[in-house]
């Protein structure tokens, strides 16, 4: 692994994982995981199904407690903290199964979140004051993810890649700086994942972004650096490159998942 110790130019990690561990009931899932994620880095996590890939991303959020290890954001200890104080910090993630109110319109969908975001749910007359910085910064959002020609339609109404585009920037919404997304591109199409790499890149300048995928094209066309993910384990942390070089991913996991995506053709 070439993962240094030494902490970036701008003085610190944005994620850190160390020695995490977690079990469900006597299993052991997640078996003493390591990474340190540069601020601004594009880091997509692989790794065989069943490998812990999800859960790892359930732990940095704060759905599951870790079981050992501490888990840091920014520099500070994040692990133990509930989703809503760890997302308050800076951490946005986007999930497999669908998060919009399918019958509000794309609009309202992105001003939801800029107003969870805001924490104003219960303060009426602070809601009100505020309203208008969240419709400014849900227009603004509508125009990053390119729907504003939706903006009044239902989230029910758009096609499939719009609806997964609508979900990144309801994880966005907030302007969070640490963004995980979890197989962003399942289920789209050759050109619809392309175009929606290319969302993505233009999104998340300047923030970090860890993503788990399956599809190594959009891997190695997005990440600036990967991680694997093996039995609970990360066993590289490298760029694609050095990833794709490295014999013991090659046996574990890679060399397999290589050959079958481009029988495939992807
Ligand atoms: N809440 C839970 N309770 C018990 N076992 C769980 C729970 N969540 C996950 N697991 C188990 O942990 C293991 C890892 O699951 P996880 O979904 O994290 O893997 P993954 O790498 O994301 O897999 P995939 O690529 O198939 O999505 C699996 O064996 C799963 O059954």
């Amino acid at each position: 692994m070439s993962q240094g110790n030494v902490a970036n130019d701008k003085g610190g990690w944005a994620v850190e994982l160390n020695d995490c561990r977690k079990s469900f009931g006597k299993t052991e899932i997640i078996r003493g995981a390591s990474l340190k994620v540069k601020e601004g880095e594009r880091v997509a996590i692989i790794g065989p199904n069943g490998a812990g890939k999800s859960t790892l991303f359930n732990l940095i959020s704060g759905r599951f407690g870790l079981t050992s290890g501490e888990i840091k954001l920014h520099g500070q200890r994040i692990d133990g903290l509930r989703p809503f104080e760890i997302s308050r910090r800076g951490l946005a993630r986007s999930f497999q199964v669908s998060n919009l109110f399918g019958r509000l319109s794309v609009f309202e969908n992105i001003r939801c979140a800029v107003l969870w975001s805001m924490g104003y749910r219960y303060v009426f007359w602070k809601f009100l004051a505020n309203l208008h910085d969240a419709n400014d910064r849900a227009e603004q959002v509508m125009r990053m993810i390119k729907l504003e020609a939706k903006r009044d339609e239902a989230a029910m109404n758009l096609t499939y890649a719009e609806q997964r585009a609508l979900e990144v920037g309801i994880t966005i919404a907030g302007g969070a700086s640490v963004i995980l997304l979890d197989e962003p591109t399942a289920g789209m199409s050759k050109s619809e994942t392309s175009r929606f790499i290319q969302l993505i890149r233009e999104i998340t300048v300047g923030k970090t972004l860890l993503t788990v995928e399956h599809d190594m094209g959009v891997v190695f066309g997005l990440a600036d650096k990967i991680a694997v993910l093996v039995y609970g384990e990360v066993i590289a942390f490298d760029t694609p490159d050095a990833v794709r070089a490295n014999a013991r991913v090659q046996e574990a996991y890679l060399g397999s998942v290589l050959a079958e995506q481009q029988a495939a053709g992807h």
